[in-house]
């Protein structure tokens, strides 16, 4: 087994990238779904913003290179731009800034003001609690008796009545790792008169993301995870072209006018969805998350997901004879269209061995109330690493038992 796993691990065309990351001795990290690793080239970067930009070159960075793009005014933009690859938008349907519970705030509002006869935002009764509190905060705000409806995932193509506004959904279920089909789901929902919104936290740098071929309305997603911007990176968000005209900015602020510094006395968005930026742009974080993604520069999205499903299917394989004598079940679909980039088991006492785990080295999460969870980044993490990682596993499990 090791020496196939070796194999897969000399054939493997994104092993290169794992040069590219700092990632401590003795570790295999299996959560850079909720912090992704550093890129070693984040640090100079970060100092020649503090030391260069801020310290010496002070408020003339905001314009300084302009006419080059390298003016800190553009830096959402471009950082916008490498983030639009990743998801199949254009560079104008994508803002970077904010969180993603922010970002989702406003366009969740641009929704269901683009849907204004109906009442219901249809999600996952699952989905991540930021979702749902988010659209649940709006509707009562809005206070035009707005419905926050929570049902089963698979029940959604079922539940797209004529009075739900907007379905919100989460990709890939972060306890599960469970994949949503994005251009199915959208396609219900537009054959009903329903726009979509989807989260992108656990999708976004860990598979390519198709969201125009989807036809979808908005997205959001994090910078801190599969983008590895570090923690609390600004967050994306997407409007498709055809709403970009007529999406309102529920927050609209100086940074997302057409021209800020011509101070006019009222509000003229931006053309593209850079209207959807509020304030001014976090410098100092964008810098550290424009790096990150030159990370993805040469990477082929394709041995992206390719790579992912083999170590996910090697990881899944790997754990099945433990699986026979501990209570652990498999959480994660088998099949490779409804699976994301992490693998899930429950456990009895999931709490316990996630903390011994990580006592090991081996750095996973526990998600309330039963879930181990197990993130893998294609590019850092090898065949080698998972097979580490199950050994970890299995001498955990014996230690318990
Ligand atoms: C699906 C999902 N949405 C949103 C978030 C986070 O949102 P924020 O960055 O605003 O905390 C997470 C993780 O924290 C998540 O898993
Ligand atoms: N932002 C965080 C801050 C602190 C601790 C975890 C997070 C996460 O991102 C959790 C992640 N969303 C998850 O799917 O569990």
């Amino acid at each position: 087994m090791i020496e196939h796993l070796l194999t897969l691990d000399a054939r493997d065309p994104l092993a290169h990238k794992r040069a590219e990351f700092t990632l401590p001795e003795g570790v295999v990290y299996l959560d850079g779904n909720s912090l992704g690793a550093m890129p070693r080239a984040v640090p100079d970067r970060l100092a020649r913003v503090l030391h260069g930009e801020w310290g010496e070159a002070l408020i003339r960075s905001w314009t300084a290179g302009a006419d080059r793009g390298e003016d800190w005014m553009a830096l959402p933009d471009r950082v916008a731009a490498k983030v639009a690859r990743l998801i199949g938008a254009q560079a104008h349907e994508v803002a970077v800034g904010d969180s993603t519970s922010v970002n989702l705030f406003k366009v969740l509002a641009a929704a269901l003001h683009l849907n204004p006869d109906r009442r219901v935002i249809l999600t996952d009764a699952e989905n991540f609690p930021t979702d749902l509190y988010v659209a649940q905060g709006l509707g009562e705000l809005l206070g035009r008796g707005h419905e926050l409806r929570r049902v089963p995932a698979r029940e959604i193509a079922a539940q797209l009545t004529p009075d739900v506004a907007a379905v919100l959904l989460t990709e890939v279920d972060y306890r599960t790792g469970e994949r949503l089909d994005m251009a199915a789901v959208t396609a219900a929902a537009h054959a009903q008169g329903v726009l979509t919104v989807w989260d992108l936290a656990h999708s976004a740098g860990a598979f390519p993301v198709d969201l125009r071929g989807a036809g979808a309305d908005f997205a959001v997603g994090c910078g801190y995870k599969y983008l590895n911007g570090g923690p609390g990176a600004p967050a994306f968000v997407f409007v498709a072209e055809r709403h970009l005209p007529h999406a309102p900015t529920a927050l609209s602020g100086w940074m997302g006018h057409a021209d800020p510094f011509e101070m006019e006395r009222s509000y003229r968005p931006a053309e593209n969805a850079r209207r959807f930026v509020v304030g001014t742009p976090q410098v100092l974080s964008l810098s550290a998350l424009d790096t990150a993604l030159d990370v993805f520069e040469d990477v082929n999205l394709g041995d992206l997901r390719a790579k992912s499903l083999s170590l996910t299917d090697t990881f899944i394989e790997l754990m099945a004879p433990l699986g026979e004598r501990f209570p652990l079940t498999l959480a994660t679909p088998l099949d490779h269209a409804r699976r994301g980039s992490q693998v899930s088991y429950r456990h009895p006492d999931a709490a316990r061995v996630m903390a011994r785990l990580t006592g090991r080295g081996i750095i996973g999460d526990f998600r309330t109330p039963d879930i181990l969870r197990f993130g893998f980044t294609p590019l850092y993490h090898s065949h080698l690493d998972v097979a580490r990682a199950v050994l970890g596993v299995q001498a955990v499990l014996e230690e318990q038992a």
